[in-house]
This record gives C-alpha cells, sequence and structure tokens, in this order.
C-alpha cells in the first residue's frame, strides 16, 4: 500500500476543482434493471442541468459502478490511496456529511477505475486530482465497488462528542494520511466524532458547524470521550496548583514542593517526571475574592489535620482536628484526596469534605494537584478543572510591583517578588501545562487581577447556565462502542 492517501480533489492552493452533485447515478453489469432505472428516476428529479446517456462501452467487469457529478464549489470529500501489490487506486476515506458521501454511491475500498473515461489502473493518487481539475461541468467516475460496503460497516457507528485536550494542526503533523483532509481544531473544541471504525484517524466535525463535511483528526487516545447532556450544574470547580502529592500537603517544605517526582494515572501518559508549579500565581487571590463575591454560592471544603488546635481556631472551622490513628485509619479507607505530613503532622483533604461542601448547594472551590485529579474525576463530583497561569514577565513585573506572598507558610505574607520568582513561575507553570495539559479544561492567564477575576466569575456563570452541558461519557453512564466489523 501506498503510505499516504489523497484527497479526490485539490485544495484551494492545489486550484481545487469544484464539485457538486446534482444528480448521481449508477449501474452494474449484474444489477437488476429495474432497481436501475428507479434509481435513476429518484436521482434526475429536482436535479438540473440533465447529464448526458451513461457510456455504451463500460468497463468489462462483473459489477462496475458508474457515478456522474456535476461540478461546484465544494470539493469531492473523498482521499485516494494506491494499494501497493495491485496498482489499484483505492478510496480510501469517504468524508461524511461531503459530496460522495452525499452520492451514497462512493465507499471507502472501491477501486477507482476510471476518470472522465481516462483509466487510472496503476497511477500515482496524486495524478488524480489534475485530472479532475482539467474536467468541467460532469465528472464521471468508474469504479469497482469494494467487497464489503463501508455502509455495512459503518451501520453501527453510535454518535461521540469529545472535547479536545490539545491544539491540533493538520498542517503540522507528519503522521497524517492526508493533510488536506485534516481537521484543525484548538484545545477546549467541542467535536462531533461521525465515524471512529479507524483506530487511529476519525473523522469529525466542529459541534455546531454549519459545514456538515468531516475532517480527520487523532482518535481517543488524544482526545477525552465527552457527551452531550442536558444535567444540571457541575458543583464542583477546581483551581489547578502547584502541589504535593497524596503524602505532602499545602504545608509541605518549600524544597518538596518544587521538585517532585510524579507518576502519571490512567490518562496521563508521561511518567516519573519532574515538574514544579507556579507559586504565588494568584490562585488563593481568586479563591478569596470568589468567596467574597458570594458566600452563599462558592465553599471550600474544611481540610483535617493531626496538629494541636490553637487557641483561636475551632472545630470544624480552620480545620477537622482528629487524632493520628483516625486519619491513618482515613487513609487506609481512601477517604482523602490528598494528604500529607507537615513538622510531624498529617493534613489531608478528604471527599466527604467536598461533598458536605455540595450538600449545601455550593461549587466547591479546590486546589489540589494534577495528579489527584482522577480522584474527583467522576459522576458524582462532576469537576471543571481550570488551570492558573502567570502573564508574560513584563506584565508580571508590572502587576506584581506591590504584592507580597508566602515565602514559608507563615501566617503572613512576608516577601515581595523577585525576579527569579517571576522567571520560576513562568517555567513552572509552561512544564505544568505541557506535562498535565490535557487534564484542564480552561487555562485563566492572571495578569490583571481584576480581569483574571471577572473573566473567573464569567466563565463560572457560563459553566453553571451553559445549555447544552458537556460531560464524559462515563458520567453519563454510557460506554463508548468500538462498532467496527471486520470480516
Ligand atoms: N493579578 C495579580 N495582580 C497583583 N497581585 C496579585 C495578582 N494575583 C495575585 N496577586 C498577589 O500575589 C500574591 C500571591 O498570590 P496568592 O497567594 O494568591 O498565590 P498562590 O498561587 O495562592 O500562591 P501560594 O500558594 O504560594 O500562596 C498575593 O499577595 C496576591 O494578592
Amino acid at each position: 500500500m501506498d503510505g499516504c492517501s489523497h484527497p479526490l480533489l485539490p485544495t484551494n492552493r492545489m486550484g481545487r476543482v469544484p464539485a457538486k452533485f446534482l444528480y448521481v447515478r449508477s449501474f452494474s453489469t449484474f444489477s437488476v434493471q429495474g432497481l436501475l432505472s428507479v434509481h435513476d428516476t429518484v436521482a434526475r428529479k429536482g436535479y438540473d442541468p440533465e447529464l448526458p446517456p451513461l457510456p455504451d462501452d463500460t468497463v468489462g467487469e462483473d459489477s462496475v459502478r458508474i457515478v456522474s457529478l456535476m461540478k461546484s464549489q465544494e470539493p469531492l470529500g473523498a482521499t485516494l490511496k494506491r494499494d501497493g501489490s495491485s496498482g489499484a487506486v483505492i478510496v480510501a476515506r469517504v468524508m461524511k456529511g461531503g459530496a460522495a458521501d452525499a452520492t451514497g454511491l462512493i465507499h471507502e475500498g472501491d477501486e477507482l477505475r476510471e476518470v472522465n473515461g481516462v483509466p487510472v489502473e496503476n497511477r500515482n493518487p496524486e495524478e488524480i486530482p489534475p485530472i479532475l481539475a482539467q474536467s468541467q461541468g460532469v465528472v464521471t467516475f468508474t469504479v469497482i465497488p469494494a467487497a464489503v460496503s463501508t455502509e455495512e460497516l459503518s451501520a453501527n457507528e453510535s454518535e461521540l462528542f469529545v472535547r479536545t485536550l490539545f491544539d491540533y494542526d493538520p498542517e503540522q503533523d507528519p503522521a497524517i494520511p492526508c493533510r488536506q483532509a485534516g481537521l484543525r481544531f484548538k484545545r477546549g473544541d467541542i467535536l462531533q466524532i461521525v465515524s471512529h471504525r479507524d483506530d487511529t484517524w476519525w473523522q469529525a466535525r466542529h459541534y455546531g458547524d454549519r459545514n456538515p463535511r468531516a475532517g480527520v483528526c487523532k482518535s481517543e487516545r488524544c482526545v477525552t470521550g465527552i457527551s452531550f447532556t442536558t444535567a444540571g450544574l457541575r458543583r464542583s470547580f477546581r483551581l489547578g496548583r502547584r502541589g504535593s502529592g497524596s503524602g505532602s500537603v499545602e504545608e509541605n517544605p518549600p524544597e518538596s514542593r518544587w521538585r517532585r517526582k510524579e507518576i502519571g494515572g490512567a490518562c496521563q501518559a508521561p511518567t516519573y517526571l519532574e515538574v514544579c508549579w507556579p507559586e504565588g500565581v494568584g490562585l488563593s487571590e481568586l479563591k478569596r475574592r470568589l468567596l467574597i463575591s458570594d458566600p452563599d454560592h462558592f465553599g471550600v471544603p474544611v481540610p483535617h489535620t493531626t496538629r494541636e488546635k490553637r487557641n483561636r481556631e475551632e472545630e470544624g472551622v480552620e480545620y477537622h482536628f482528629v487524632s493520628r490513628q483516625t486519619f491513618e485509619l482515613n487513609i487506609v479507607n481512601h477517604r482523602f484526596i490528598e494528604y500529607g505530613h507537615h513538622r510531624g503532622n498529617y493534613y489531608g483533604t478528604s471527599l466527604d469534605s467536598v461533598r458536605k461542601v455540595t450538600a449545601e448547594g455550593k461549587v466547591c472551590l479546590l486546589d489540589v494537584q494534577p495528579n489527584t485529579i482522577h480522584r474527583l474525576h467522576t459522576a458524582e463530583f462532576k469537576p471543571y478543572v481550570l488551570f492558573v497561569k502567570p502573564p508574560s514577565i513584563g506584565e508580571l513585573r508590572f502587576s506584581r510591583r506591590k504584592a507580597k506572598f508566602f515565602a514559608t507558610k507563615e501566617t503572613k505574607p512576608t516577601k515581595t517578588f523577585r525576579e527569579e520568582d517571576f522567571e520560576d513561575m513562568i517555567g513552572s507553570a509552561e512544564a505544568m501545562d505541557s506535562q498535565y495539559g490535557h487534564l484542564f479544561e480552561r487555562v485563566l492567564v492572571n495578569g490583571d487581577i481584576v480581569s483574571a477575576f471577572n473573566e473567573l466569575r464569567a466563565e463560572l456563570r457560563r459553566l453553571e447556565t451553559e445549555q447544552p452541558q458537556w460531560i464524559p461519557v462515563e458520567w453519563a453512564g454510557r460506554a463508548v462502542q468500538n462498532t467496527e466489523t471486520l470480516c
């Protein structure tokens, strides 16, 4: 097989041939005459101009299909490849919703014999677009239908929606079978997957896009499956943060926050990564502002600790104060989202503390490390994961010139930002984004605090009111089916 497939019609850059199908027609040398005349009658209805009569000297094959199409601005929407052993030119992919698909007569696996009477067997597929480019008006394809029709294969394909976790530009992807047929998207876009029979390359279109023709994009290994739902508000909300793993929490000594080894989870391809987190990027500030702006609507979970209660502290306000034995029992029973040690004491955030906030009807604001996100990534919590990122260094210098932050975890902000703090913040944010970016549904740049807060508030409002809401398929209790049937 030729490693690459090609579009039947070239792109604009190559001088795209317009081809729209005013009507289509097919016949088979062995097919029933009655059926053909019915098809022709149906196909001719409402279309203009009339196509010329079918050629008499059709290829002498057992089963040949002739498809006549009228050119227009729309590309054909199919790709071709060459069968390395037989030299045949094969239809590699028919783009769903495209013109070829609309005919219902051109299918994946069909062998292309002639274009406008010009034999194409043993030709390089790249030679076909110029033939089409020279055609005027009607284009006639002579094809040998595939032994197994793709209609049969596609019959049980279920509809699937995904939210993309990365930017994708087919022009930059050396692996894509056909760049011109690629679908460009940005992280966070909602795509409707219209064909996922191919394990590696799906066909998709942007949700809500008026153009019905699908494009080729990478398969589910690279995106997260989501389904369409009108379910209510997603009550949990999370701010991504620099962190500590399960086993080290917010009061960690600084050095352990800055250089940790993380082990990737199920959808985290990288393992044993060196990661450090943006410190002082403004998570606490944004959370504080959200809580003040609407205390009845937002809440934070109360953490557990084994340290002694201080004079002015109250049980269940700053912390739940528990014995070491109780804490360790909770660890064993997987009750913590994350927990850790600091100065001889345990600290941790429990799943129940999040449940308590949501049970009060509030949106729970959480600040966790990426490798614990999966603990909450369930139908029960429906988290929305947002990554707060620093702006450019120039903007940091300007916006943080009067700010102070915690040099250590003491009670008061103790230090003004230095140049190296900004550099660390930007470097660690970049590392975090590149290694965990696939987990973030939204990136918020915290430059000017008022603008960042307003953007955050608006995003949360949108999230609570938007219809439809998009959630992972698993949360809807619906498994993604792989419907490909190999015969
Ligand atoms: N956009 C901003 N403009 C100016 N100052 C800011 C901005 N965002 C945060 N700050 C200030 O920067 C300091 C650090 O912010 P904050 O404590 O919220 O960071 P953090 O991400 O929670 O970091 P840490 O967890 O290390 O405390 C605070 O004094 C805060 O008021």
